[in-house]
Formats: C-alpha cells, sequence, structure tokens
C-alpha cells in the first residue's frame, strides 16, 4: 500500500495518458448522468459529481447500489466503474440501465462489466490491474473526467489542474508525508470526525473510507453548512474521545467559512483534538488531488500505529462469500 500511496503522481500522469485515447462511438444527445460504483470505485464518481457541479449543464446522480433511479433512459450517460469488473451491486445497477437504453460507458481492469462493454458494443476504459480498488482512485477518478470531456459536457480545463496538483505534490512529498504522521500521531486512539464543505464532501468520505479500510477504525463525516442544522447540537454530547479533522480550501463561499469558525469553539468546549488541513492548488480539483493523497498517507500510518494490515478487508470478503451462496 505505501508503494502505491506514493506512486499517486504517477498513477495520474498514466489515469491522464489512459483517458485522452476515450473516445465515445456515436453523438448523442445527453440529458442526465449517472454514476454506479461501490467502494474505492464509487467514490471516485461521487468526488468527480461534485468538484463538476458548477461546471455541467445537465444533472449529475451517483448511486452506489443495484436500482438505479427512474429518470434513466436513451438520453442518459452511464458511467459503470468497477476495478474488478466484478461487483454485484454495479453489475445488476448496468442490466438494468441497459434494458432503458442508456448510453453506457465502463471502468474497470477487468471481470464481467469489460465483457459486457465488448458483447454490447459500449464505449469502454481499461486501467490497469492487479491492486486494491481503493488503491487505483486515481485511476477511477481520472476517467470520469475524460468521459464527460468526451461527451462534450466539460471542457479540458481539468488537465491544467491536475498537471499542478502532479507538481505539487511531487514538490512536496517530504513535507506532506511528516504533516501526515503529525495528524496521524494526534488521531491515534481516538474516533475521527471528518468535516468539509459540500464540494470536498467527496474528500471527506474517501477519507472516512480509508481509516476504515487502511486503518481498521470507525469514523464519521459531516458537512458545512448542514451539519450546523443537526450535529452541532449533538456535541453538547461530544468528548475528548473524538478528534475533529477540518478539510479547509480557500475556495468556498465566505459564509460557509465563517460558519466553521463559530463552529470551532462549540466543539473546541467538548474536546482539544481539533486538526485543520489547508487544500493547496489554484483549483478545487487540484486542491482535492492534494487532499487524496495526504489523506491516504495519514490514513496508512494510522494503520501503523493500530498495527493493522492496512491491505486485509477479510471480512469483505467473507461478507461476499456468503452473499455467493445466495440464490
Ligand atoms: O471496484 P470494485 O472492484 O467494484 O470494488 C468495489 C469494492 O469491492 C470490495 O468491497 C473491496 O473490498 C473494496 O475495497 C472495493 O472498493
Amino acid at each position: 500500500m505505501q508503494n502505491i500511496i506514493a506512486d499517486f503522481p504517477n498513477q495520474l500522469k498514466n489515469a491522464m495518458e489512459i483517458g485522452k485515447h476515450f473516445k465515445r462511438n456515436e453523438t448523442h444527445q445527453i440529458n442526465n448522468i449517472l454514476a454506479c460504483g461501490l467502494g474505492g470505485s464509487g467514490i471516485g464518481a461521487k468526488i468527480a459529481k461534485l468538484l463538476n457541479l458548477n461546471k455541467l449543464s445537465v444533472p449529475f446522480e451517483s448511486i452506489n447500489d443495484y436500482s438505479i433511479p427512474a429518470f434513466v433512459n436513451e438520453n442518459t450517460l452511464v458511467i459503470a466503474t468497477s476495478y474488478s469488473g466484478n461487483t454485484e451491486e454495479t453489475l445488476e445497477a448496468i442490466e438494468k440501465c441497459k434494458s432503458k437504453n442508456a448510453k453506457i460507458v465502463i471502468i474497470a481492469s477487468a471481470g464481467k462489466l469489460l465483457e459486457l462493454a465488448k458483447e454490447n458494443n459500449w464505449p469502454y476504459i481499461i486501467v490497469p490491474g492487479g491492486e486494491q480498488p481503493r488503491a487505483m482512485l486515481g485511476y477511477s477518478l481520472i476517467q470520469h473526467f475524460y468521459v464527460l470531456k468526451a461527451f462534450g459536457l466539460i471542457d479540458n480545463q481539468f488537465e491544467n489542474s491536475i498537471l499542478e496538483a502532479i507538481e505539487i505534490i511531487e514538490k512536496e512529498e517530504s513535507a506532506i508525508k511528516d504533516n501526515a504522521r503529525v495528524v496521524a500521531g494526534q488521531m491515534y486512539e481516538h474516533t475521527p470526525v471528518i468535516y468539509s464543505n459540500p464540494s470536498l464532501e467527496g474528500i471527506a468520505i474517501r477519507f472516512r473510507q480509508q481509516i476504515n479500510e487502511n486503518s481498521k477504525m470507525l469514523c464519521w463525516h459531516a458537512v458545512i453548512p448542514e451539519m450546523n442544522h443537526n450535529e452541532l447540537v449533538g456535541w453538547a454530547g461530544g468528548n475528548d474521545k473524538i478528534v475533529v479533522i477540518k478539510l479547509k480550501t480557500d475556495l468556498e463561499y465566505y459564509r460557509t467559512s465563517k460558519r466553521w469558525d463559530f463552529c470551532k469553539p462549540v466543539i473546541e468546549s467538548k474536546t482539544k483534538q481539533i486538526i485543520e488541513i489547508n487544500a493547496k492548488g489554484k483549483s478545487l480539483l487540484t486542491q482535492a488531488l492534494y487532499l487524496i493523497h495526504l489523506t491516504d498517507w495519514i490514513s496508512l500510518y494510522l494503520a501503523d500505529l493500530n498495527e493493522v494490515d492496512p491491505i486485509e478487508v477479510n471480512v469483505i470478503s467473507s461478507l461476499k462469500s456468503k452473499l455467493s451462496e445466495l440464490k
């Protein structure tokens, strides 16, 4: 896992090379977008959706389920991502999208999803295989941007943002790792609560999921302003076993930033463990990629402190094996 995290800038470079070759096979009228995927693949779709909301002129929904929304029809662009290509929820959702004649694009490294793409003449993108899906987020996330671009839904500005992220990460890698070690130390033996603004929610979810799978810990996340209308009250029952990590960006609405200034003392009255992580980069995508990388390191150092294997997810394997016995 350590080598793959360290290789993130190269993963982004390779992802760009792969994405540049993607072409749609016919011209369609696209009225809406649906992304289907679970876990380490589904989160790429969610991040891509949230980062593109202010650029897209059509609605973008992302699901992590067997069922699909009723709006799906022949004018829906469906992007299905599964690293293994064999995740049952994604496969079932795609069969349903197929029955609605949706325009389906597949992102996978192998598996039944790729076979389906070839059988049905759907455009597909093959990403390098053989790793844990969550370790290859750079591939699935970036491919979503290239698919949206190929369908004329966004321009190619995102490429500059990826290049900027690569530059920052390569230049600052040693400082990023030092920072991650310190943050992991502060999080150790505490329950993490991650806060972000709405556009970085995908990054907060990714961080939570990495803490779950890599560090083997429970964790939750919430978004400002929404948490100001519920969870903030819950802090009456907060305690010093909680560590709060606030993902900060200088690209958010000023009233949202001010809300955090108010929340902080409320939380501080219950726990002194508040860590603010500042994103780096000119665009939201650059900042998101920077944060993904930094928080991946944090989850890995936390796994070290917890003395657990960051790769092992045996409980998920047993769940899948039990499910395979179901008719
Ligand atoms: O990307 P996929 O192959 O569809 O996998 C989706 C998810 O499947 C399993 O549950 C793995 O343990 C997760 O780590 C992974 O993210």
